[in-house]
């Protein structure tokens, strides 16, 4: 059965046009005036664009001696009623493991995703089974790797393992993501600070700053660099790792930021809040910073020197934060967001004109499909585009609530924040998930969605390299040794 969005405004990342959407079989199949279709969704008022794309979540994650609490269904359905249409999860080997069968393991829990997905792999130990079965994973439309940098002890790795997983990623036309934090620094202060006795949440932004995070980011840039491949940074969260992007993209460098919606609007002073919950609940890494790290995220945002926002949703319930009481490093890290990003983001983004409508689209959508390879299926409005869509009601309004969100925890980082910017409808390849405050989702629905290898920002950076390789002077009258 066809459909047709009608009377809406289409937002893209780069154009605003009156115009109707037909929809068939999933797909985008034409775009123009007076169209027809067997059923018409209104939208008179609103802005039509492209569903959002979360590039980091971690559902029904294994960490810290438990599993974060969303899971694929419930997180893609929290998503879906924000107006985000696909996440990208992280498949996360267990030492030893193999990846093949850490994949079998995802994409078991997959089965039931509400909306379609992907994955990264996690590099979280190396042997040369690992580095043969890279090939494999990007066979299966696995074009990202990612890296933990922090997290000592458990999924950290070292800088040689890093440089040797990034010069595979190159020779395979892979993208590395990291998580950019000092991991052996942390440890350290981290030990420091239970021993001062310091052991509320608050000592867990005490184990993080920025600094942490600024080395961290510009040395993977720096490996990055030398192994001739690109770079996505992920949560990036403070000036100092900002700077770092921002200051390898001037020199030519392909480095990509993610700043996270978390980030941007909460600060560190939640985790002075005397209530131990309140604090504990907002614990993620890296932590929430000041005012100033806001001010530089929205100016990356603004400038282009940052290009993606993520949620990094990994929520834990009330009980799972309390195994850190006594004992700050306990504490499970992480936050929720995949319902809240889109509107929030809208809201202090758009609303406040920090960001024209466009940005949000290329923010929220469109700069990620690109970086994903995934682009034009996904994170644009054309014809045979799968119908990913949004109706965006710039009148619809609420105050965030855990009473009423999909998140199965018991409590919200946003709650009390009004949002005005909601979606009418939100449509996943074709089908209405969502119309206004009503859940259609179908568990099942979603669809694995394979990525390709070589993407043309590592073509032009592998030919310059090569271009630029240091070479031997050949020289003809090479004179005789003095011996
Ligand atoms: N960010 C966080 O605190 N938890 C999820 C795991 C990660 O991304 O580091
Ligand atoms: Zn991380
Ligand atoms: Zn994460």
């Amino acid at each position: 059965m066809s459909k047709v969005i009608k009377g809406g405004t289409i937002v893209t990342a780069d154009r605003t046009w009156k115009a109707d959407v037909k929809i068939d079989g999933g797909k985008i199949v034409e775009i123009g005036d007076n169209l027809s279709a067997d059923e018409v969704l209104d939208a008179t008022g609103c802005y039509v664009m492209p569903g959002g794309i979360d590039p980091h979540v971690h559902l029904e994650m294994p960490f810290m001696g438990t599993h974060s609490a969303d899971n694929f269904e419930s997180g893609t359905r929290a998503g879906l009623s924000g107006g985000t249409t696909m996440v990208v999860d992280f498949c996360l080997p267990s030492p030893n493991q193999s990846l093949l069968e850490a994949l079998a393991i995802w994409q078991q829990k997959s089965s039931l995703a509400c909306a379609d997905y992907s994955y990264h792999m996690a590099i979280t130990w190396w042997s040369e089974q690992v580095f043969n079965e890279m090939a494999e994973v990007v066979d299966r439309g696995i074009n990202t790797f990612k890296h933990f940098m922090a997290y000592k002890g458990a999924l950290m790795v070292d800088d040689d393992e890093m440089f040797a997983s990034f010069q595979r990623c190159s020779a395979l036309g892979a993208l590395p993501l990291v998580h950019a934090e000092n991991g052996d620094v942390v440890a350290t202060l981290q030990q420091k600070l239970l021993a001062e006795g310091n052991n509320g949440p608050e000592a867990h932004s005490y184990s993080r700053p920025p600094e942490v995070e600024g080395e961290a980011a510009n040395r993977a840039i720096m490996i990055a660099d030398m192994a001739n491949v690109p770079l996505y940074v992920v949560h990036t969260s403070c000036e100092q790792a900002h700077e770092a992007i921002r200051r390898a993209r001037q020199k030519g460098m392909r480095v990509y930021g993610e700043p996270l919606i978390q980030h941007l609007v909460l600060d560190d002073s939640e985790y002075q809040n005397k209530d131990w919950d309140h604090s504990a609940q907002r614990v993620m890494s890296p932590p929430f910073r000041d005012k100033t790290h806001q001010d530089s995220l929205w100016a990356g945002l603004q400038a282009g020197s940052l290009q993606v926002v993520a949620t990094d949703h990994c929520a834990f319930t009330v009980d799972q934060k309390r195994m850190g009481v006594g004992d700050f490093t306990k504490i499970p890290n992480g936050t929720g967001g995949l319902e809240d990003r889109m509107p929030v983001l809208w809201t202090r983004g758009v609303n406040t004109g920090r960001l024209t409508m466009n940005e949000f689209v290329a923010v929220t959508s469109t700069n990620i499909a690109k970086i994903l390879n995934m682009y034009p299926r996904k994170g644009a409005i054309v014809e045979g585009a799968d119908a990913d869509i949004v109706v965006w009601d710039p009148e619809r309004s609420k105050t965030i609530s855990a009473k009423n969100q999909q998140s199965v925890i018991e409590y919200n980082v946003f709650e009390g924040i009004e949002v005005k910017g909601l979606p009418r409808y939100t449509l996943t390849r074709g089908k209405v998930a969502i119309e206004e405050s009503t859940v259609k989702a179908e568990p099942g629905h979603g669809e694995f969605v394979a990525r390709e290898p070589y993407q043309a920002v590592n073509k032009a950076l592998s030919k310059w390299k090569e271009l630029t390789a240091p070479r031997k002077v050949e020289r003809s009258g090479i004179p005789a040794t003095g011996v």
